[in-house]
């Protein structure tokens, strides 16, 4: 594997997912592997399990992480090619990803979509300048499309709490104030699309993804419909797709509640917004698995940094 910008780099879900175990029942094993190796983290959006999970699995690697907040901190960065640069962009990729490429030997990224430019996001244009330009490995810490450090970590936390071979998973929207990004949701959709579960989405109309990635998942515009027996409730709003980037509906009928959680586990990416997206006697309660999910971030990104520094 030379970069880890998406689910389908993941080769196997099941054997990573065992592997990712073995690295959490002994994190340290393999502090030697990135021994005066550095590892840059290039934040242009917020974070925080992110940038501190995988600094924590760098470090569980011996890598020496060194970060940065792009937008603020770093000089405007240009993308586009051809460009007469007399405005407000300093600086091109192709010279920023070049010189940061020698002080790092990986480099991880994140970098919203516009949720206006529908064409931009899809053409992952941040992501793949640093492919393209970069001489060392990417990892892809949420791009415009995806957030595959996020899935695998969610695939390794359903594998742990599951409870029967086959569970049902359901991926809900729920309501949000804000338009936010449908990498979670994409991300979510392809890991568990590669697992033995039966998963299916809950979104109103006008939400549903992108149906490229949708495929042959079923998808129901009845949230109690869908979560009829189901084991996992995966939450997270996400701005619609059709009317892109756009929020149409903020229907506090969608919010999960204890009531619509049953017997179920309850996941969530965060950060959540509570009494929006679900209500505190759920995230209160034993059902939610959202501190538990939020660890697994540091064996996922550890698992990738691994596999990436044989490279290296
Ligand atoms: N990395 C996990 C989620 C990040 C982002 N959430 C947010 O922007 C929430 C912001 C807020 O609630 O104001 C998203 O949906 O992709
Ligand atoms: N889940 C997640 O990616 O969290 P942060 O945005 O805080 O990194």
């Amino acid at each position: 594997m030379k970069h880890y910008t998406s689910i389908n780099d993941i080769d196997n879900i099941d054997a990573w997912i065992d592997e990712a175990k073995i690295i959490k029942a002994n994190p340290l094993k393999h502090l030697g592997l990135g021994q005066n190796k550095t590892l840059g983290l290039l934040f242009f959006n917020s974070s925080l399990r992110t940038r501190l999970s995988t600094q924590k699995a760098a470090l569980n690697l011996g890598m020496n992480p060194i970060v940065m907040n792009v937008s603020g901190d770093a000089w405007g960065l240009e993308f586009e090619d051809g460009t007469v640069m007399n405005g407000n962009t300093a600086e091109h990729i192709k010279e920023a990803a070049a010189v940061v490429s020698q002080y790092c030997d990986i480099i991880a990224v994140r970098a919203f979509p516009t949720l206006t430019d529908k064409a931009k996001d899809e053409s992952e244009q941040v992501m793949r300048a640093f492919m393209e330009y970069a001489s060392v490995p990417i990892v892809n810490m949420e791009s415009a499309t995806g957030h595959p450090l996020q899935g695998l970590t969610d695939a390794l936390t359903i594998s742990e709490f599951k409870t029967k071979a086959k569970p049902k998973v359901v991926l809900s929207w729920a309501p949000h104030i804000k338009a936010l990004p449908h990498a979670v949701a994409n991300s979510f959709t392809q890991v568990m699309q590669k697992m033995d579960v039966e998963f299916v989405i809950a979104n109103p109309e006008g939400y549903d993804l992108n149906p490229e990635i949708i495929g042959d998942t079923p998808i129901y515009h009845n949230q109690e419909e869908a979560f009829k027996d189901a084991d996992f409730i995966y939450t997270k709003n996400w701005s619609s797709y059709e009317d892109y980037g756009k929020v149409i509906n903020t229907d506090p009928n969608w919010m999960i509640t204890k009531a619509k959680l049953g017997n179920a586990k309850f996941m969530h990416c965060l950060p959540v917004r509570r009494n929006v997206v679900v209500e505190d006697a759920v995230l209160d309660s034993n059902s939610a698995i959202v501190i538990e999910q939020a660890n697994n971030r540091t064996y996922a990104a550890q698992l990738v940094l691994k596999k990436l520094l044989v490279n290296v």
